[in-house]
């Protein structure tokens, strides 16, 4: 699996899109068996669904280092990325509004994760299986779940 440890991506051009990032945060890049899912608490519209944890980049800002910095924010991890799940678009997976998100598999490199802005709660939970999919995540996130097993598969 490719990896890579520092940001050398140039900032990409969203289309006039909300660029969002997220991590799937597996056990291990070589043979992830389980993925840390996490609870919104905000908006009120996503509070208590379970998502990707991660968010919007900045201006200016590479996708790939938006996303660290984002991991670091609201887990207090660094990460090491490996692959990128494509999407539909060029900027990723469709959410709702005029936003999408593209979508890293990453694997902790230092810290322990804990819900420290935006989650109640975070998880490890089994990729294979039903109980992930039992889970009441934010709707758009489900095809992106399902193209991750796949991809882990
Ligand atoms: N992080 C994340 N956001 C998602 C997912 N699925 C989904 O529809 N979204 C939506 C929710 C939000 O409208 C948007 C991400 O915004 P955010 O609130 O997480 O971004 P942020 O951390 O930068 O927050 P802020 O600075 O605006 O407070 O994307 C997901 O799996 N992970």
């Amino acid at each position: 699996m490719q990896t890579q440890t520092e940001g050398s991506a140039e900032p990409a051009d969203n289309g006039g899109l909300l660029q969002v990032v997220g991590g799937a945060i597996v056990d291990s890049l070589e043979r992830p068996v389980r993925l840390l899912v996490a609870r919104r608490t905000a908006p009120e519209a996503f509070a208590g669904m379970w998502e990707f944890p991660g968010g919007k980049v900045e201006a200016g800002e590479a996708p790939e280092d938006g996303l660290r910095r984002e991991l670091r924010e609201e887990l207090g991890v660094g990460v090491v990325l490996g692959d990128e799940i494509p999407g539909p678009l060029v900027q990723g997976w469709p959410l709702s509004g005029a936003a999408a998100m593209r979508v890293w598999v990453a694997a902790v490199h230092d810290g322990a994760p804990a819900p420290l802005e935006d989650h109640d709660e975070l998880r490890w939970v089994e990729l294979d299986g039903d109980r992930i999919m039992d889970l009441p995540w934010i709707p758009a996130d489900l095809p992106i779940v399902d193209a991750l097993r796949r991809h882990l598969a």
